[in-house]
């Protein structure tokens, strides 16, 4: 399975195609609020029978019994991986899962990752606006580690983090890392960024690409680019 997940953040289903239909192969793609909000879930299945993987990134946080509902309905979808904020506490993690199980009805359930800081996130912002003191290696490794307990599968977390993560909680638990742009890319609004050689030397089991592609000259030929330097 591909190592580079391409955000699909587009607005229309004619969006989604007409960058699909550049890749003559399954790819890993993440559909998160942005198409969702636009076209419904009906667009996950329609993207599932093309045959690609999908990472479905809705970033629930909500009081457990809720969550586990929400979850118990997305993995009636088939899609690979799901996501919730850590901030939202083990019991909610918890709960992400026992709905993700019984929605999956004994078939294999989809992964369940972590979102630990945002990579838009500074450590000033950490500090000041969400008010958490200390850097952000700490408060995200803490996330991690609540993750673990709680049974997730992984983390969303920056490259600058997951060698860390690797160590504290294991090789097996999945490092999924945004923020990742190429030398020559501007960085928009997000701070905790890395190119995807750095993401390959920090151990990063996947990344997660939006613009870098989907505004290239040739998504195609970017994505190649990026997938031969994960692969390696
Ligand atoms: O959960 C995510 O996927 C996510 C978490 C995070 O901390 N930072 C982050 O950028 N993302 C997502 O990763 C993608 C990054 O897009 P680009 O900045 O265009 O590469 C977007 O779809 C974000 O929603």
């Amino acid at each position: 399975m591909s190592k580079t997940i391409v955000a699909l953040d587009f607005s229309s289903e004619k969006e989604v195609l007409d960058f699909l239909k550049q890749f003559d192969h399954p790819i890993y793609v993440k559909i998160g609020m942005e198409l969702t909000y636009a076209c419904g879930l009906g667009i996950v299945e329609k993207v599932k029978a093309m045959g690609h993987h999908v990472f479905l990134d809705l970033k629930l946080h909500d009081i457990p019994n809720t969550v586990k509902g929400g979850m118990k309905n997305l993995a009636k979808l088939g899609v690979d991986m799901t996501n919730v904020h850590c901030s939202g506490g083990i019991a909610m993690m918890k709960a992400a899962i026992e709905g993700l199980e019984e929605g999956a009805k004994g078939k294999k359930r989809p992964l369940c990752i972590g979102v630990t800081q945002l990579t838009s996130t500074s450590k000033e912002a950490m500090n000041e606006e969400l008010g958490i003191p200390g850097d952000v290696l700490d408060c995200v490794l803490h996330y991690a580690k609540n993750a673990k307990e709680a049974g997730l599968d992984g983390v969303v977390c920056s490259v600058h983090e997951a060698r860390a993560i690797h160590e504290a909680c294991g090789e097996d638990f999945l490092t999924v890392t945004p923020g990742i742009r190429l030398a020559s890319d501007s960085v928009d609004d997000q701070k905790r960024v890395a190119t995807p050689s750095l993401a390959k030397e920090e151990g990063c089991d996947y990344i997660v690409v939006g613009r870098s592609i989907t505004k290239s000259a040739d998504p195609e030929a970017t994505y190649t680019q990026i997938e031969e330097i994960m692969e390696g």
